[in-house]
C-alpha cells in the first residue's frame, strides 16, 4: 500500500517585467522578476484518483501571476508575494497554502553626463533580491527575504589560525589571506496575519534590504576577519539590531579558495608568503559555512 505523503504544484520560472511611467516627469522605472507559485490543499485526489476537478491549472496560475502584477505594486516584492499568495486562498476554498518565490533581477539606472537617465538601465551584478512567502490559512503570511549571489573579495584583512591540528591536518595557519565568497543572506520576518498588516509600514522591507546589503559589504570590508564563521555572525547581529521586524538572520557563505603558487622553480621567483602576488583561484572544492542567528 502507498499513500501520498506530501504534494504541491504550480508554475515555476514565470518571468515578469513591469514598467512604471511617471506621466509628469517622463521618468520610467522598471522591475524584472522570476516568480514561482506552488499550491497545497485538498488536491490529493488529483494524484491518487486522476480527479482534475481540484486542479487550478498551472497555466491559470501563470496568468494570475501577470494579473496580480498588473493590479498591485510589484515593489516591494514582499508585498507583491503576499497579495499573490492571498489571492489563491481567497479564490479557492480547497487551497490552504500558497508558496510564492520572487527573484528580483537588477536593473540599475544609467547615468549620462552626470544625470540619471529617465529610461535606460544596466545589469550591475548578478546579485538578486529574493522573497519567499508562505501564505496559509493556518498561520497567515510567513515571509523570508534574501540577497543572493553578491560576489565579494578582500585581498587582505583576513586570517585563519588556531584551528584543530591533528594527523588529518595539512592546512597551514595564516595571518593574511584572501577572502572571497558569494553572499547568500536570508532574514525571516515575524508572521503577519493579513496582507493589510504586511502593507502597514511597508517601507520596512526596502529598509531591511538596504541595511542587510550595506552591513554585509561594510562588515566584510572593515572586519579583521578571524574566520568566515566569526565575520558572518557579526553581520547577523547587526542586521537584527537594524531591522526590528526581523526575527532570524542566516548566512550561507562558500569560502572560495585562492591558492598560492610556488614559482621558485623559475629563476628563483619569490611568490609565497609576504611575496605572494600571483594566485590560482579554485573552482572547487570550497568551504561552505552557514549559520542562523535569532534574538535572545
Ligand atoms: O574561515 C574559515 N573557516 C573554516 O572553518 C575553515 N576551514 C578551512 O580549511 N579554512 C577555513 N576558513
Amino acid at each position: 500500500m502507498a499513500r501520498l505523503a506530501s504534494a504541491r504544484y504550480g508554475k515555476d520560472n514565470v518571468r515578469v517585467y513591469k514598467v512604471h511611467k511617471d506621466q509628469t516627469t517622463g521618468v520610467q522605472t522598471v522591475t524584472e522578476m522570476t516568480v514561482s507559485c506552488l499550491l497545497e490543499g485538498q488536491i490529493e485526489t488529483s494524484y491518487t484518483e486522476a480527479d482534475n476537478s481540484v486542479v487550478v491549472a498551472t497555466d491559470s496560475i501563470k496568468n494570475t501571476i501577470y494579473i496580480k502584477a498588473k493590479e498591485h505594486p510589484v515593489n516591494p516584492p514582499e508585498l507583491y508575494a503576499s497579495h499573490l499568495g492571498q489571492h489563491f486562498l481567497d479564490k479557492y476554498p480547497h487551497i490552504s497554502v500558497a508558496n510564492i518565490k520572487v527573484i528580483v533581477h537588477r536593473w540599475t539606472r544609467i547615468t549620462v553626463d552626470g544625470q540619471p537617465h529617465p529610461h535606460s538601465f544596466y545589469r550591475d551584478g548578478n546579485e538578486t533580491r529574493n522573497v519567499e512567502a508562505r501564505v496559509s490559512r493556518e498561520k497567515g503570511i510567513e515571509l523570508k527575504s534574501a540577497i543572493q549571489g553578491l560576489s565579494v573579495l578582500k585581498s587582505t584583512g583576513s586570517a585563519f589560525h588556531g584551528f584543530v591540528r591533528d594527523e588529518y591536518t595539512t592546512l597551514g595557519e595564516t595571518w593574511d589571506r584572501i577572502l572571497s565568497t558569494d553572499v547568500d543572506a536570508t532574514w525571516t520576518w515575524k508572521t503577519y496575519a493579513t496582507v493589510a498588516e504586511v502593507e502597514q509600514g511597508v517601507s520596512r522591507f526596502d529598509e531591511a534590504f538596504d541595511a542587510a546589503r550595506t552591513i554585509t559589504l561594510e562588515t566584510f570590508s572593515l572586519d579583521e576577519s578571524a574566520s568566515v564563521q566569526n565575520t558572518m555572525y557579526k553581520m547577523c547581529e547587526e542586521i537584527l539590531e537594524k531591522a526590528p521586524g526581523v526575527e532570524l538572520v542566516g548566512y550561507s557563505l562558500p569560502n572560495k579558495h585562492y591558492f598560492e603558487v610556488d614559482l621558485s622553480w623559475h629563476k628563483g621567483y619569490k611568490n609565497t608568503g609576504k611575496d605572494a602576488e600571483v594566485y590560482a583561484p579554485q573552482s572547487g572544492p570550497n568551504g561552505l559555512i552557514k549559520c542562523e542567528v535569532a534574538r535572545s
